[in-house]
């Protein structure tokens, strides 16, 4: 329940601006039951050096992916001292990656290789260092090779305060985008 002297963006239901709410005749999917393991295929034809869900990347996020529900996909990661913006707290821009990393899991779940084409993201609480935020996303439509796909940060557990909302549109791309010469 929302009380008018809470943030704006805590009242609204959604993060979603008119550019990332899907059209109306939009599908909504359900998660491809044979995407887990393309991600897994992409990761050791790739690699992973991923600074979101690299286990290995030093000052990374370590974000680990802990499954989906057939809609939503959840992760976690614990906010390092390394991830700090002003004393004690988190980064906006480390919160933004982690959500584009969720983001992106969702879409990756809905079966092919996706990237960000635009993210939106509304905080709404600080996250001290230390704090172990839940991740998850969903997607509410999808429009040719765009996903429009939302998230949410919480702490303290998996139905604890909302810390930051994300809206986003991912783009589909075959898997040579990632594989390409530049
Ligand atoms: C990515 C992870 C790889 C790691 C691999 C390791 C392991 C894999 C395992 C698991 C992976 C799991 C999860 C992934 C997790 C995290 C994901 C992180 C994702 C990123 O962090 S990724 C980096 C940031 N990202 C970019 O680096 C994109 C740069 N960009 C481009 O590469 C091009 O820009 C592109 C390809 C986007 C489009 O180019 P294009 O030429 O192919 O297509 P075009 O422009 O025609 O757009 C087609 C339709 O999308 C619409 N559209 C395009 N852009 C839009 C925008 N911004 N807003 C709204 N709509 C947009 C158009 O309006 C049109 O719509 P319509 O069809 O309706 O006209």
């Amino acid at each position: 329940m929302t009380s008018p002297s809470e943030p704006r963006a805590a009242r609204r239901s959604s993060a979603a601006s008119p550019l990332t709410t899907p059209p109306s005749d939009a599908a909504v999917p359900v998660v491809d039951a044979s995407a887990v393991r393309d991600m897994e295929d992409v990761g050791e034809v790739l690699g992973n050096a991923c600074f979101g869900c690299g286990p290995d990347v030093p000052h990374g996020l370590r974000i680990r992916r802990t499954g989906h529900d057939g809609s939503t996909a959840y992760a976690e990661f614990t906010v390092q001292p390394e991830h700090q913006g002003a004393p004690g707290l988190a980064h906006g821009g480390i919160l933004a990656s982690a959500m584009d990393e969720i983001l992106g899991t969702s879409a990756w779940l809905l079966g092919g290789r996706y990237v960000t084409g635009r993210l939106e993201t509304d905080y709404l609480a600080p996250v001290p260092v230390g704090s172990v935020v839940h991740l998850t996303a969903r997607c509410t439509g999808v429009d040719g090779r765009k996903a429009y796909i939302e998230g949410e940060a919480r702490l303290g557990g998996p139905d604890g305060p909302i810390a930051v909302r994300a809206a986003s549109i991912f783009i589909k791309v075959p898997l040579e985008h990632f594989t390409k010469e530049r």
